[in-house]
């Protein structure tokens, strides 16, 4: 047998009437609309990554680390090192307002790390909603040779492999604080007078602001409207309870995305691990709000 693909062929091969032995029975694993929902053990890494690799793909990340924050570029882009796309091309795009804090990270060949000078503000709110237009500023001058991108919050690390099974046209990660809860206590945006606002009957899942993604068409689509919200919103003195994750769900509403990932793509190291997280493969660190923040 030649390549990884074919390997599928000498292992046992899934019965469609009983349960495949690498499945999980534990948790939800398909969406309403038929998404996959990753987690491990729903996949096989070899094989996704014989079909994936000679595609020669590019897969861009956006990090934003905007004053203090830099201080957390170093383990991200260390972590990512040994854990995100490896094998892939791999355009890391940080936007900072601090160039040259930025650490030189030893890459290894095909993965390239670019940094874009940003505005800080006075507002962590703001620093976090505007990345929704920096990032549509980036895509849209970003040339074909980009296929896929996720846009990561810069406060974690990675523990796990994050790889071509996290691929998909539009890709949503579902929040490590409210996956075991009821919809009704969501923190969605509740208010009418805001364009992420959501009624007490709608949403599917209660998805994180720190990690979403997708083919570059579709990003660009999901951060025009979202910042579109956000800034029209603004107009009229509003700002939705949890900023661009408001407006990110109230898109991922109306846009069902085409996969969705467990928490295990973005877990947070001050949760203890529930059983069903077999693997934390991105986790965000415990930080002291007051002292990194330029507000409270
Ligand atoms: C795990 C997760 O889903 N986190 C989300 C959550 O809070 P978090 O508490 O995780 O927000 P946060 O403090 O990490 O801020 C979000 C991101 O904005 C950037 N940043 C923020 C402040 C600053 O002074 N400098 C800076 O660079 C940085 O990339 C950071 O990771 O809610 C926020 C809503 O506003 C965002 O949706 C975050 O993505
Ligand atoms: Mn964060």
């Amino acid at each position: 047998c030649k390549s990884p693909v074919d390997r599928c062929f000498i292992r046992p091969r899934p019965r469609l009437t009983t349960l495949p032995h690498t499945g999980r029975t534990d948790v939800v694993t398909v969406t309403p609309w038929l998404a996959p929902i990753v987690w491990e053990s729903t996949f096989d890494p070899v094989l996704m990554d014989a079909i994936f690799k000679p595609q020669n793909l590019t897969i861009a990340a956006t990090v934003f680390a905007v004053g203090k924050y830099v201080q957390f570029l170093k383990d991200f882009l260390k972590t990512s090192e040994q854990f995100f796309f490896i094998g892939f091309n791999v355009h890391i795009y940080v936007f900072t307002d601090r160039p040259n804090d930025v650490p030189k990270v030893q890459l290894a060949p095909g993965r390239k790390v670019s940094v874009r000078v940003v505005q800080s503000s006075q507002r962590w709110q703001e620093i976090s909603a505007r990345r929704m237009e920096m990032v549509h500023t980036l895509l849209l001058e970003l040339s074909d040779s980009t296929h896929f991108i996720f846009c990561l919050d810069v406060d974690s690390k990675f523990h796990g492999r994050w790889g071509s099974e996290s691929l998909g046209e539009l890709v949503a990660v579902v929040h490590p604080g409210y996956y075991g809860n009821p919809r009704s206590r969501f923190p969605f945006e509740r208010r009418t007078k805001s364009r992420a606002y959501m009624a007490p009957s709608d949403g599917d899942f209660y998805y994180c602001g720190g990690a979403f993604g997708g083919s570059v068409d579709q990003v660009l689509a999901l951060t025009q409207t979202c910042s579109k919200n956000y800034r029209d919103d603004e107009k009229e003195g509003v700002e939705a309870a949890w900023q661009e994750e408001s407006h990110l769900n109230r898109y991922f509403w109306e846009n069902k995305p085409s996969k969705v990932l467990s928490p295990e793509y973005l877990w947070q190291d001050f949760k203890p691990r529930n059983p069903e997280i077999r693997i934390i493969r991105f986790s965000g660190v415990i930080k002291n709000y007051a002292a990194i923040r330029p507000n409270v």
